[in-house]
């Protein structure tokens, strides 16, 4: 189990997240939407710790990871893997070599440094590419690639590091539909066949919609929805986005890339979650 309790996060005078309490199951597939500012990205940095909060405090699995120091910071950074809008590959190294760094919290600085890969850290890096289909880039500098191929790199990246949680900071938001749809995909066949945990920020209503079992919606700092897909009426949206200037509640077709739903038919018409279905 993953916990906030109370997480707040101040800059200056500005709230960014405001006393945010949660509680989060492992293998859940979250989604967490809000407007321009609503303080999703700062709600992930602090869980990651690339971002300290100002009160309230973390946990995983009875430890409290807003606390920890040291060797214990970089495992618990290493176990909630992070994806970013921009990929944040090296643009000049080849796929398989930006997929290896993924092992540099477990390995020594000095292996590191010098690029010394082993066999089995080869093999895995492959693996994890044919897992996103795109092991036949393995050899091109990872700045060659499309946009859609070069998050599915940041996604065998952060599997390098054997995660139990994914945290993905609007990790479709530079991409074409088509793409997008790719990378989403992708998320959610981690979250289905490993288990692993994904909290996704999202700036787009139907995709959340329609990959995320659980969806969290934020305002001004604020947790203001917390529930399933179909719990979020007309009403929550429009706490979650406000209103227009004529005091109409937002129109969801704004907020849409029109990502087709890639739910397979039998789960769209059971009500049933992807996760069900898979292991039926
Ligand atoms: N390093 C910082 N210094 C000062 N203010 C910051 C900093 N980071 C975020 N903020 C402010 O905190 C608030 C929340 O920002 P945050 O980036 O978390 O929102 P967001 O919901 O992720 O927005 P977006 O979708 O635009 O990324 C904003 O008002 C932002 O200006």
């Amino acid at each position: 189990m993953f916990a906030l309790k109370d997480v707040t996060r101040r800059f200056g005078n500005k709230l960014a997240v405001d006393a945010v309490t949660l509680e989060i199951s492992q293998g859940q597939m979250v989604g967490i939407i809000g407007r321009s500012g609503a303080g999703k990205s700062t709600l992930l940095r602090m869980i990651n710790r690339l971002q300290e909060p100002s009160s309230g405090s973390i946990h995983f699995a009875g430890v409290e990871v807003s606390g920890l120091r040291g060797r214990a910071l970089r495992n618990w950074q290493r176990d909630c893997a992070m994806i970013f809008q921009q990929f944040n590959l090296v643009p000049r190294l080849d796929v398989l070599t930006n997929v290896m760094l993924g092992r540099l919290n477990h390995r020594s600085t000095l292996l590191s440094l010098l690029s010394v890969f082993t066999r089995e850290e080869r093999i895995h890096a492959i693996a994890a590419l044919e897992r996103l289909g795109i092991e036949q880039t393995a050899l091109q500098p990872a700045g060659t690639l499309s946009g859609g191929q070069q998050q599915r790199v940041a996604i065998a990246r952060a599997l390098m590091q054997n995660p139990k949680m994914v945290l993905a900071d609007e990790p479709i938001a530079s991409l074409d539909p088509l793409n997008a749809k790719i990378v989403m995909d992708a998320l959610r066949d981690i979250n289905e066949r490993e288990g692993i945990t994904v909290i996704t920020n999202l700036h787009t209503l139907d995709t959340a919609r329609n990959y995320c079992e659980r969806i969290i919606g934020m305002a001004g700092g604020r947790v203001v929805f917390d529930g399933k897909p179909s719990e979020l009426t007309a009403e929550a949206v429009k706490e979650i986005y406000g209103t227009d200037k004529d005091g109409a509640g937002i129109d969801e077709t704004v907020t849409s890339t029109s990502l087709e739903s890639t739910r397979r038919p039998e789960i769209a018409s059971s009500g049933m979650t992807a996760k069900a279905a898979a292991m039926h």
